[in-house]
């Protein structure tokens, strides 16, 4: 395990995103389902996106890389009726082909690694045998999968996870009959669903809303497309909070018109006080005078550890609400995010579903915990930028779950991102 030494620097500079993380995902499992080859464009490898690509492989489909066009043929999707599906850490992954498994009759082995084999999977496992597909689980990983699923009425939460309702939307329309799902609880997390819908509209399936849910027509097919992605906002967001606590960045590849719903980042940072500029697709963010205010994060939870860190250099107390789902990340983010951020001098107080954060000139720097969690240890990252000392992460190699070249990217614009290789 490394560690990462982040010192104090002042951003300036100018970086280009990963594509989104959670948009290649959808691409490369509609282009799996389509029956013919689908290009999608652009793509960077990361542990969680090679964790979909080996999944897409172990039920059939095919999948190369070359030169960031990801070309994935679905001719022999399915061919494979037993099946290892390794998700890595990877919650999105797991989510997502627990359904696409049960829809083509796939005796499947879930496995995964880090939180992963503990994060909640209580909705499929409960929701799935009513539906002929058998679930056999300790409680998490490994999970064993075996028989049909069914067409039919599938009631899920929308407050817990919106990847449970991801994974049934990709994989219900290839089944014959007609199904719906219910929602038993207000929908969280919206954008990504929107993000799902518009996905599998481009490969040709389409699903309508309905007052409490969704009705998914069955008998579609996928059909093969060239797919462009669109920048990661989440991944920007670290970025644009170097610029509105400390300096002046830029960040392109970043649709404003994006479905993504941390594209709400940049309105997030213009409501603190920092000068922020958008573009079509770039978007520019200056230190300002940061305020405290109220951050509802039920639709944007990826940017609660990150927007932490810009509250706590905003005069007053920001509150971080509806952000209790935190706790089932690849750690709990919530508990991460105060220790970090109380640990190098800030003034933190944790919640039951939230966070109280008041602001200070600047931290005094120190040693954390990355708990295992890439949006953690960038974090930590970001906050170097307005600390007095070196700040040192463990975990350091935690971001190769979305992003890879986050240290050459960060170090670009003046970060000072060095990796201890102490054990
Ligand atoms: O569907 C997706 O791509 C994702 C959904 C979100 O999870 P929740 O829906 O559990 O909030 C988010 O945390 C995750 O990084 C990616
Ligand atoms: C929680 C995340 O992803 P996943 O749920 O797919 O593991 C993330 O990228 O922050």
């Amino acid at each position: 395990m490394s560690d990462v030494k982040f010192s104090p620097f002042v951003p300036n500079g100018t970086v280009n995103v990963p594509p989104s993380k959670s948009d290649v995902h959808r691409a490369i499992i509609c282009a799996a389902m389509a029956n013919g080859v689908s290009r999608i464009s652009p793509v960077a490898l990361s542990n969680d996106i090679k964790a979909t690509i080996g999944c897409i492989k172990a039920l059939g489909a095919d999948a190369v890389l070359e030169n960031n066009v990801l070309t994935v043929d679905g001719t022999n999707m399915y061919k494979n009726k037993t099946a290892l599906l390794d998700c890595g850490e990877s919650g999105s992954t797991l989510r997502f082909f627990i359904p696409i498994a049960a829809v083509g009759n796939v005796n499947a082995t879930f496995v995964g690694k880090g939180k992963l084999p503990q994060r909640p999977i209580g909705i499929f496992t409960e929701a799935l045998p009513k539906a002929g597909t058998t679930c056999k689980t300790e409680g998490g990983l490994p999970l064993e999968i075996n028989g049909q699923l069914k067409s039919g009425i599938f009631e899920i939460p929308g407050n817990v996870s919106s990847q449970f309702i991801t994974g049934l939307l990709l994989a219900l329309p290839i089944l014959e009959g007609d199904s719906e799902i219910v929602l038993t609880s207000p929908l969280e997390s919206v954008g990504y669903i929107a993000m799902t819908i518009r996905t599998m509209k481009q490969f040709g399936v389409n699903i309508d809303t309905t007052e409490n849910g969704w009705h998914i027509k069955g008998g579609q097919t996928y059909k093969s497309c060239n797919y462009t992605t669109d920048g990661d906002w989440s991944q920007a967001a670290f970025f644009m909070v170097l610029g509105a606590v400390s300096g002046k960045v830029t960040v392109k590849g970043v649709a404003k018109d994006s479905t993504q719903g941390d594209k709400k980042c940049a309105e997030i940072l213009a409501r603190f006080g920092a000068k922020v500029t958008q573009l079509d697709n770039e978007v520019t963010v200056e230190k300002g005078e940061l305020k405290a205010i109220t951050i509802d994060a039920s639709q944007i939870p990826d940017l609660v550890p990150v927007l932490s860190v810009c509250a706590a250099f905003a005069e007053g107390t920001t509150k971080i609400i509806n952000a209790e789902r935190l706790r089932i990340k690849e750690c709990d983010r919530l508990k991460a995010t105060a220790e970090l951020l109380n640990n190098l001098g800030g003034k933190v107080k944790e919640l039951s579903d939230g966070l109280e954060i008041t602001g200070v000139s600047s931290l005094k720097g120190g040693n954390v915990n990355g708990y295992n969690d890439h949006r953690i240890v960038m974090s930590a990252a970001v906050c170097a930028a307005r600390s007095d000392e070196d700040i040192t992460a463990t975990f350091a190699m935690s971001i190769n779950k979305s992003y890879p070249d986050f240290y050459i990217d960060y170090n670009s614009i003046g970060g000072k991102a060095n990796v201890l290789d102490l054990r």
